[in-house]
């Protein structure tokens, strides 16, 4: 394997700390916006010669960048498909750059520049994917960290545009800002009480959509939901951030009543199903993937709810991410089977809950 993670600033994870507003709730917030370079035809049309000088140009200028100093530059297509997976399992890259459908060989031309917070996905659907992650719920924060690169990328960049569309993207869903702003956000308490679909359907009315974990055409896992904005022709950056923001906080509201009203209709089942959870996770001996996600959120329920102290958000949050099976794979130095994984995981996450979890009395 020739991925370091240790040159990753931070492993390109510093949202996992969990100091942001209202982290036990909402994971991340994101930015990212779609550029592309004029005169060279958008990714998936262009020769692999074209990709590779699009690569080789967006390196060249980010190397002079302060928004992006210290950033490691990982040529996604010289990795492994364990690499890929790694990458994609922190985020860093969507399922379609890390060419996670295509097997042994990764899109040609594919990179992704990494710093703690921020990023740059190179030859995705788009030349370049600006991304910016922040802790907690921090549309605004990760706006402004996102135009403050995108300003110094355009100084040195031709991005392509048309005076009255705005910014040019391969789907034109993207066209105009090229903005999709998202939260990663658990919601148990209104799935345990059924009013999930209502809140959801409710997004699209609002212009907003969701996502599973990883994005679009992934599933839901562990009752965590990516909410985002659906389009952006003829909006502003701040329109969509606001309406987000506006939304995901009444949202945040409900989620907060739901537990209340869990604890208060059906405490007792709720301790009980989270004290389950709680001690299948501190002592299985084999966990898989699916079933790890479930416990979990169960886990980060507990934390929220109090059952469970001692638990700080980050090593939720780590759980999450690194409990996952390429990362015990690139853990172990080979490539784990199915079998294998589900043993190393429990393994995993039975030392960090010995390690950081105290009961009540
Ligand atoms: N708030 C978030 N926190 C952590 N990761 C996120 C967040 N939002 C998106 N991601 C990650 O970014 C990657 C891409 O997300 P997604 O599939 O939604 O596409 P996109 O690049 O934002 O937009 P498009 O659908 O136009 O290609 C996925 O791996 C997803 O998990």
């Amino acid at each position: 394997m020739t991925l370091d993670l240790s040159l990753l600033p931070d492993g390109g994870l510093h949202w996992l700390i969990g100091d942001g507003q209202h982290a036990g709730i909402v994971l991340s917030s994101r930015i990212r916006l779609a550029r592309n370079i004029a005169g060279f035809a958008f990714p998936v049309r262009a020769r692999e010669g074209e990709r590779l000088r699009v690569m080789h140009q967006v390196r060249a200028v980010a190397a002079r960048l302060k928004g992006l100093e210290g950033a490691a530059f990982v040529r996604v297509d010289e990795c492994s498909p364990v690499e890929r997976q790694v990458l994609h399992e922190r985020h860093l890259v969507s399922r379609e750059l890390a060419g996670l459908d295509r097997g042994s060989v990764g899109p040609t031309g594919s990179a992704v520049l990494v710093t703690g917070d921020a990023g740059v996905m190179v030859n995705e659907e788009d030349h370049l994917r600006v991304q910016v992650f922040r802790s907690g719920f921090d549309v605004q924060g990760a706006l402004r960290q996102a135009e403050a690169l995108d300003a110094e990328l355009g100084a040195a960049l031709p991005f392509a545009a048309h005076t009255e569309f705005g910014y040019l993207t391969a789907c034109p869903t993207n066209t105009g800002t090229g903005l999709r702003a998202s939260v990663l956000i658990h919601l148990p308490g209104l799935v345990l009480t059924q009013e999930i679909g209502k809140v959801l359907q409710g997004l699209q009315h609002m212009g907003l959509t969701y996502r599973g974990l990883y994005g679009e055409g992934s599933d839901v896992l562990g009752n965590l939901f990516q909410i985002s904005n659906q389009t952006t022709l003829g909006r502003s950056e701040e329109d969509l951030t606001e309406q987000l923001e506006r939304v995901v906080r009444r949202v945040i509201e409900r989620e907060e009543e739901a537990r209340a009203i869990l604890a208060r209709d059906a405490g007792y089942i709720i301790e009980d199903k989270l004290w389950r959870a709680y001690g299948t996770l501190r002592h299985a001996r084999n966990l898989p993937a699916d079933e790890a996600m479930n416990l979990l959120s169960g886990l980060r329920l507990a934390a929220g709810l109090n059952l469970v102290t001692g638990l700080s958000v980050y090593t939720l949050n780590k759980l999450l991410i690194f409990s996952q099976s390429a990362h015990l794979s690139h853990s172990a130095g080979r490539v784990l089977t199915e079998g294998e994984a589900n043993l190393a995981r429990a393994r995993y996450v039975r030392q960090i809950l010995a390690n950081e979890a105290r009961l009540p009395e």
